[in-house]
């Protein structure tokens, strides 16, 4: 079969919030649509985040990831809520400590309405471990263009839903997003026989709303699986358009017109072809890196992610476009991701070594 391609949708006419009705709104809400609908993946242009800025984030993080000590990569190591400064989720893990085992990383969120000044915190209710002030102050910018870019994309959908543009508005403000700073060590036989378990599970969907992917040039690391279930769609990375997909509590929200769709890293000499049959029950964040070239891969994805307290269920024309009943109940947008994040680590970490 010839493989197919990701779609590309441009979000430009939606940047400037307020702007009037037109034909170039509607037709990329229209190719929004059809691809949310069709893929569930696309490449999204005209975001309007500098190139330069983007460069730098990547740079940050290989950088970091090259060159920290152990002894300060474990100092803003992720810990269980309520011990030190750990909130269960926030903070670096090593190769092999969360269910991801083929990469390392450090995430972030944002801060919840009710994080206390100091721990003791509860699961997710911490502070972010930044690594240093560069590294925050250059995060933090690029994090703030993107909370802007899933605003305009949400008045996309809106218009691809006839509804009025600012009918999101209320839901996403202020987005609880995830952003997660990853590094992909090259994939060595001696990692493969550590983590033999990583193989089986590679193939997973995002659990949230929009996740905008940043990644470096490296190609063949990221599949896309199609809707027919039969291939694999490359989702190489494309100068100046970012990697978007739907995740899970997007297809909810559409009542399943948006289609979460499952992706998963590739890896040499394996055939994907032997991945065919369920998606894991584990839809943790999960990756295998690739050992195409002896440096790290880096990515940056940033979830987009509804408000903390958003109460999310089937959109009404969302329902009446799907056969007239709602395949989903309501979930508290909070509840939801602390489910998630809650079977994302091992109960206790694993040395990676
Ligand atoms: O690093 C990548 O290419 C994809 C990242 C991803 O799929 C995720 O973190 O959910
Ligand atoms: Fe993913």
């Amino acid at each position: 079969m010839i493989p197919m391609a990701l779609p590309f949708v441009d979000v430009s006419p939606f940047l400037t919030k307020g702007s009037p009705p037109s034909d170039a709104k509607r037709a990329s809400a229209k190719a929004l649509f059809d691809a949310c609908h069709d893929v569930g993946f696309f490449y999204l242009r005209g975001h309007g985040v500098p190139k330069e800025q983007c460069d730098q984030v990547l740079e940050t993080v290989h950088r970091w990831m090259l060159t920290t000590p152990d002894v300060e990569k474990t100092a803003i190591a992720r810990q269980d809520a309520g011990v030190g400064s750990g909130d269960g989720a926030r903070g670096y893990q090593r190769v092999g400590e969360n269910v991801t085992l083929g990469k390392s990383a450090i995430d972030l969120y944002a801060t919840h309405p009710e994080s206390p000044a100091s721990p003791p915190y509860k699961p997710l209710h911490g502070r972010n471990l930044w690594p240093n002030e560069k590294f925050e102050s250059v995060f933090t910018a690029y994090i703030d263009k993107v909370l802007l870019l899933g605003a305009a994309l949400m008045r996309c959908m809106a218009t691809a839903f006839d509804l009025p543009e600012d009918y999101f508005d209320s839901y996403i403000s202020p987005s609880f997003w995830v952003c997660r700073a990853i590094g992909y060590p090259p994939l060595t036989p001696a990692a493969m026989e550590r983590n033999p378990g990583g193989v089986s599970c590679g193939a997973h969907s995002d659990y949230g709303c929009w996740t905008f992917l940043l990644a470096d040039d490296t190609k063949g690391a990221l599949k896309v699986k199609s809707k027919d279930g039969d291939s694999w769609i490359d989702a190489d990375p494309i100068e100046g358009a970012y990697v978007v997909n739907v995740g899970d509590m997007l297809m909810q929200w559409t009542n399943g017109l948006f289609k979460s769709t499952v992706h998963q890293g590739t890896l040499e000499n394996h055939n994907l072809a032997d991945e065919e049959g369920e998606t894991p029950a584990c839809d943790a964040k999960y990756h295998i890196a690739h050992d195409a070239t002896p440096d790290k891969r880096v990515s940056v994805p940033v979830f987009f992610e509804p408000a903390w307290d958003a109460e999310i269920s089937p959109l009404e024309t969302c329902v009446q476009k799907t056969g007239g009943e709602a395949l989903y109940g309501s979930v508290r947008y909070g509840e939801y991701l602390l489910g998630k994040v809650s079977t994302n680590f091992y109960a206790a970490p694993r040395s990676a070594d």
